[in-house]
């Protein structure tokens, strides 16, 4: 999608782990950094197969072949050229990261998943090569079960294959929508990048309340739990809108009308996911380098 205003995710889940053997493999990759975000996209990408790939990591000891594990970015094999180099470490941290691939990889697609750090800061630091075209996602960690959602902004000099690279990586692990102004990835962050830790947060907040109405913890985390996952599978599955299933779930003078009542008060539920939100866009901000 290419308009902001009429942004339309696809739907179809991302198919199980060892259900493509037949699909065309996915672009070879450079991913430096495979931590929680960057390791929960590569289970993906391994499970639906990725050409020929080198992953810099520090810790992991063994990768599935033909893929190669190297300790830094000097270690790369000479021989190597991946489509697209997948930058997921901090964006605090990224600096001698892109420095050192700036020397290796003069010309790259390079794919950020960092949050905040701006396609001006990113080339500024890798330095004045033409060739450097830089595609921002953000993922969000239900990519480690292909139910990610993702948002993707690329820059006019990106070509067809290079977004199309990009999005195919971003699609073998869930949704993706294209955003067409760079800003836009900030606001994608508030809602989706940040977003499971909110819906973590209800079930962390849930169970509590729970206990607190006399039910044992692991009832009520069970409760919680499945409760969520039940509803975020309605809105995933049905085309029904949230707010038509929250009515259904609404008898007229019932008990879920007296819990509305608390948190749709306009000081709840509304103003703080959108405070929320917006303090997450803020901090995106700040990190935009
Ligand atoms: N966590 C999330 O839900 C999401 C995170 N992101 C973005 O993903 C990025 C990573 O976040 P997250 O995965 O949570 O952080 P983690 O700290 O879990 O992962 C970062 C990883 O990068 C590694 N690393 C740092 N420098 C290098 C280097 N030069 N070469 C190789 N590996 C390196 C770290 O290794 P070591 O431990 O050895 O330092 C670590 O394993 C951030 O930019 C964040 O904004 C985006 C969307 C969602
Ligand atoms: O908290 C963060 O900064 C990252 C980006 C989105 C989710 N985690």
């Amino acid at each position: 999608m290419t308009s902001t205003h009429t942004a339309t995710a696809t739907r179809e889940p991302a198919a199980p782990a060892g259900t493509h053997a037949a699909a065309p493999l996915l672009p070879s990759i450079l991913l430096v950094g495979s931590g929680k975000m960057g390791g929960a996209m590569l289970e993906g990408w391994l499970a639906q197969g990725l050409a020929p790939s080198v992953i810099v990591d520090r810790h992991r000891d063994s990768l599935p072949a033909p893929h190669r594990i190297v300790r830094a970015i000097a270690d790369i094999p000479a021989d190597f050229t991946p489509d697209v180099i997948v930058l997921a470490v901090k964006p605090q941290k990224a600096d001698p990261a892109l420095q050192d691939l700036a020397k290796r990889f003069p010309a790259a697609t390079l794919l950020s998943v960092m949050a905040g750090r701006s396609i001006a800061s990113l080339k500024a630091v890798y330095g004045g090569e033409k060739g450097l075209v830089v595609v921002r996602a953000m993922p969000n960690t239900p990519c480690l079960l292909g139910a990610g959602m993702s948002g993707l902004y690329a820059p006019p000099e990106a070509t067809p294959e290079q977004k199309r690279h990009c999005e195919s990586l971003l699609r073998a692990v869930g949704e993706t929508v294209w955003v067409d102004a760079e800003g836009l990835i900030d606001s994608v962050t508030g809602v989706s990048g940040s977003g499971p830790a909110y819906v973590f947060l209800l079930a962390e907040l849930l169970t509590k309340a729970g206990v607190e109405q006399g039910l044992p913890e692991e009832t009520a985390r069970i409760l919680a739990r499945e409760t969520i996952y039940g509803a975020g599978r309605m809105l995933h599955t049905l085309p029904t809108d949230a707010a038509e299933l929250r009515r259904n779930v609404t008898s007229p003078g019932g008990t879920t009308a007296a819990a509305l009542a608390v948190l749709m008060a306009d000081d709840a539920w509304p103003a703080a996911t959108s405070a929320a939100v917006a303090a997450a866009v803020t901090r995106a901000k700040e990190l935009s380098g």
